[in-house]
């Protein structure tokens, strides 16, 4: 793979940023990767980890001569990133996101960065239920989608070359606008994690009657969902209170569904309950069909490059 970047600044090194670090070592993507985090101890943790070339807390030291720069934080601290960097960035720089929300983390930076730069958010839809710097590994990205939400009048050259880096690491790459993206990303992300971390409070809230019985009987289906809800608490709170309406309102389409089928249960509607799961099972079977592979962290298994998988 041909070096696409002089200087590559990396801004929070948890289980994205580090994961893109590895992709950039082992591909040989830029001539130096800087490594910026708010917390000395997770910067010590990537050094250990030797996962880039410079290390450094101050974001804004780190983006000084970055011709690409990527932000991997929380989606709530895009702005305080965005107001440190601004004024240290690069004429020409290429500068993305990974958050897991678009109209917000556009709306926290945009108006911070210069007309000088070139701002392209983006949203790689690649993870696990791990964070920090230990939980990234080479190939998180490979063969999955990477969603670009871009300003109008963005720089097609500027776009062409984040595009590249994507697919270099893997991944095909789409454009969304942000609105659509955040309202796709409510139904297929945003919702199963809230309702996994729903369930296995109401669970949880239930062991003080079962005793243990929660834990020692938890066959395969409640275990799916201990494992989205043992996501980062910080990211996925961002992700509520930063996606707040698209939530609102698929959570408002899920209730009424969740009533109808809790009507059907009651009054012993066979026929209803039967046709709802006989459609939704044919889903994932069209999901096999259209070639997305089911066996991809997205859908419940451990990804076969991760660690300890
Ligand atoms: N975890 C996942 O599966 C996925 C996460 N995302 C998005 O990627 C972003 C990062 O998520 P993860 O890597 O999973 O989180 P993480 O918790 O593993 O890492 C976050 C990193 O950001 C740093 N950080 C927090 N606030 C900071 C600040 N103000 N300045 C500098 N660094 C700061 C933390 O020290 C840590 O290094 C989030 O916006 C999330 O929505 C996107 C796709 C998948
Ligand atoms: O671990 C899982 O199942 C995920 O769904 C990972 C994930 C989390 C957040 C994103 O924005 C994209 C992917």
């Amino acid at each position: 793979m041909t070096v696409q970047f002089d200087r590559i600044a990396l801004i929070g090194i948890g289980l994205i940023g580090s994961s893109i670090a590895h992709d950039i070592k082992r591909l040989g993507l830029a001539k130096e990767v800087v490594i910026a985090t708010r917390s000395a101890d997770t910067l010590k943790r990537a050094e250990e980890l030797q996962l880039g070339d410079r290390y450094t807390t101050s974001s804004a030291e780190a983006v000084k001569d970055a011709d690409l720069v990527i932000v991997s934080v929380p989606v709530g601290a895009s702005e305080s990133v965005a107001k440190e960097i601004a004024g240290s960035l690069k004429p020409g720089a290429i500068v993305t996101d990974v958050g897991s929300t678009k109209a917000s983390v556009i709306a926290q930076m945009q108006p911070h960065m210069p007309p000088h730069v070139h701002f392209i958010p983006g949203h790689p839809l690649a993870g696990t239920e791990k964070s920090g710097p230990d939980a990234g590994f080479p190939g998180l990205f490979e063969g999955r989608w990477c969603i670009f939400t871009p300003i109008a009048g963005t720089d097609e050259a500027a776009l062409k070359r984040l595009r590249q880096f994507w697919e270099a690491l893997g991944s095909k790459v789409d454009e969304m606008d942000p609105e659509h993206h955040d309202k796709v990303l409510a139904i297929v992300s945003h919702l199963p994690h809230i309702i996994a971390y729903n369930i296995v409070g109401t669970a949880d809230d239930l062991e003080a009657v079962t005793e243990s019985e929660v834990i020692k009987y938890s066959a395969s289906g409640f275990r799916d969902f201990t494992r989205l809800a043992a996501s980062d608490p910080t990211m996925w709170r961002d992700v509520c209170l930063h996606n707040k309406d698209a939530i609102l309102e698929m959570l408002a389409r899920f209730s009424e569904d969740l009533a109808y089928l809790q009507r059907a249960i009651r009054w012993g509607e066979g026929d209803k309950i039967f046709d709802l799961f006989t459609r939704t099972r044919s889903i994932r079977r069209s999901i096999i069909q259209a070639g997305q592979d089911v066996d991809a962290p997205d859908f419940g298994r451990p990804h076969p490059l991760e660690k300890n998988a």
